[in-house]
């Protein structure tokens, strides 16, 4: 298999229009025939063997706790190694493989999931409790990072495009972007096609193996993209899928003497103690380990006077709210100054009053939360928010058979409260009043974090002030502060928002590479 594709043709994928009558009784078809398979089983993959154990993760719908979405076996440190071996092995062909030939399967994977596109975010809507439009985004992301990394990879193949050298007489220079070799991708549950996908095709599509470690709460989606990578011919042992504790299978794998990268996407305390492992040289490892990590944020909407007030409050609910506020990207925190404080929480509250909470499958603004666990993080951030700011709206669990919990505005809230500065991952707004622009801007920055930002103003000065000065590594201007997009809006933060790489941008497979010169006499 190879490819003809040229690397300026990528093209975002469309969103589903789920107001058109056909798209919704598309949507309503596939998420018949996904429910259909509930309760299957997923081997673990590793190479050409299909493994199915007694010990089982069970995915269940966190809109309603009693549907299982499907099993999944279990790894152990055994099978990590069996996995690292394979891996290993593996590489010795895989790293011999065109560029060209390499970008072909995530073409091809790219084409198949467009005609089951519904499908996938079938898997969404039930096993991460994504309303329609939020999974419809997520497979869309997904296809754009087949599509983009795969004209990466085109692109990066031809290198006196991508870096030309200085001619110099006599000589013949050459540079050449090789794999790196065995790679562990570990994901989140809350873009667990997206992330999951892109984070393994950047790595594979770059000349590397991988064994994937998706999150536990998402693994059936994982195995469904797996599965569609087997589909279009990726060889064996290119793609090892094992589901497993993050703690006994992800560690072990992260400080494994032949792990040549980690390529995480999680939270910053899981992040920082894979950085810190990672950085340990083990025995008989003759490299540096690569760790790509991107962890969490505590992004913010900033207004200003002069804004458009109306938008300015939709944009804070659109981020604040989104999937539950389980982005990271999420705007937790709004940041008004005081001459428009009042109006603009008063439009806030109205619009968040107005979500619709309910089942995903029914297509309601507000899900579900992803587990118990996350539940109970998110009532206790509440608590502490009772302590800490004035209530406005929410503040409880919804109703439902579910993790449900409904949208939360703290008003009034100190910008060192810990509300204003902990992430909180969950559909939690805290709102801090600023005397003007400038000192809303600084409180802006005032968190370890720096992924996302933006700013509302019609000041053209201050938007120029707030380019500089807001340090965050996606930063919006009279826009949401969520919904980046591949190819446009590369996708990655500062500070402990993680190693300030660029997902779904133009630098982005040089993570997963080396460069080689070699230079011959003529
Ligand atoms: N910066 C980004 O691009 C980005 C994108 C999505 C999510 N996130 C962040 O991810 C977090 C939410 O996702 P989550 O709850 O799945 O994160 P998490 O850190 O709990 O888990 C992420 C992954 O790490 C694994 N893991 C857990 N402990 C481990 C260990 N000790 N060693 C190795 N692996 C381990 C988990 O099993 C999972 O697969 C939030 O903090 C969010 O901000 C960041
Ligand atoms: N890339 C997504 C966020 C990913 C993290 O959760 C966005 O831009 O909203």
């Amino acid at each position: 298999m190879t490819t003809t594709v040229p690397y300026t043709t990528f093209k975002n994928e469309a969103l589903t229009d789920f107001s058109a009558e056909e798209n919704k009784t598309a949507m309503h078809a596939a998420l018949a025939r996904v429910r259909e398979g509930f309760g299957r089983k997923y081997p673990i993959i590793i190479g050409s063997e299909k493994l199915f154990l007694e010990e089982e993760i069970i995915s269940v719908n966190p809109g309603n706790v009693d549907e299982v979405v499907g099993t999944v076996s279990k790894g152990s440190t055994n099978l990590a190694e069996k996995a690292m071996q394979t891996a290993l092995a593996t590489f010795e062909t895989w790293k011999k493989v065109a560029p060209a030939e390499r970008a072909a399967y995530l073409f091809k994977a790219a084409e198949l999931m467009r005609e089951r596109k519904h499908e996938f975010s079938s898997y969404l809507v039930y096993e991460s409790g994504k309303n329609w439009v939020e999974a419809d985004a997520d497979t869309a992301e997904a296809i754009d990072f087949l599509e983009f990394y795969g004209r990466e990879m085109l692109r990066l193949s031809q290198t006196s495009v991508h870096q030309p050298l200085t001619k110099v007489e006599g000589d013949d220079n050459q540079i050449t972007y090789i794999p790196l070799g065995v790679g562990i991708i570990i994901s989140p549950f809350n873009f667990p096609l997206a992330i999951m996908a892109g984070t393994t095709v950047a790595a594979i599509v770059s000349g590397n193996t991988v064994i994937l470690k998706p999150a536990d709460a998402t693994p059936v989606i994982a195995a469904k993209f797996v599965g569609l990578m087997e589909e279009v011919g990726l060889p064996a042992g290119v793609l090892n899928y094992l589901p497993g504790d993050g703690i006994e299978v992800g560690e072990y794998l992260v400080e494994h003497p032949k792990t040549r990268f980690i390529s995480f996407t999680g939270s910053r305390a899981v992040g920082c103690r894979i950085y810190e492992r990672a950085a340990k040289v083990q025995k008989g490892q003759i490299w540096l380990k690569r760790v790509i990590a991107e962890m969490g944020g505590k992004d913010g909407v900033v207004v200003d006077e002069t804004a458009d007030l109306d938008a300015a409050a939709a944009a804070i609910v659109a981020s604040a709210y989104g999937y539950q506020g389980q982005k990271c990207s999420a705007g937790s925190r709004a940041i008004i100054v005081e001459s428009v404080y009042d109006e603009v929480v008063k439009k806030v509250v109205e619009l968040t009053k107005n979500l619709t909470i309910g089942l995903p499958e029914e297509n309601y603004a507000i899900g579900p939360v992803i587990d118990k666990k996350s539940f109970e993080k998110i009532m206790g951030y509440i608590a502490i928010g009772k302590t800490e700011g004035n209530l406005l709206t929410g503040g409880e669990r919804s109703k439902g058979n579910g993790f449900y919990i409904e949208p939360t505005i703290f008003a009034d809230v100190n910008p060192q409260a810990r509300i204003m500065q902990e992430e909180i991952f969950g559909p939690v707004l805290a709102i801090a009043k600023a005397a003007d622009w400038q000192e809303a801007i600084d409180i802006y920055n005032n968190t370890e974090y720096g992924l996302t930002g933006a700013y509302h103003s019609k000041d053209a000065s201050r938007i120029d002030y707030a380019h500089e000065n807001m340090h965050c590594g996606n930063l919006y201007i009279n826009k949401k502060c969520t919904g980046a997009l591949v190819g446009a809006n590369p996708f990655g933060g500062f500070n402990m928002s993680g190693t300030d790489s660029k997902a779904g941008g133009f630098d982005y497979l040089l993570l997963f590479t080396q460069a080689k010169l070699t230079s011959r006499k003529k």
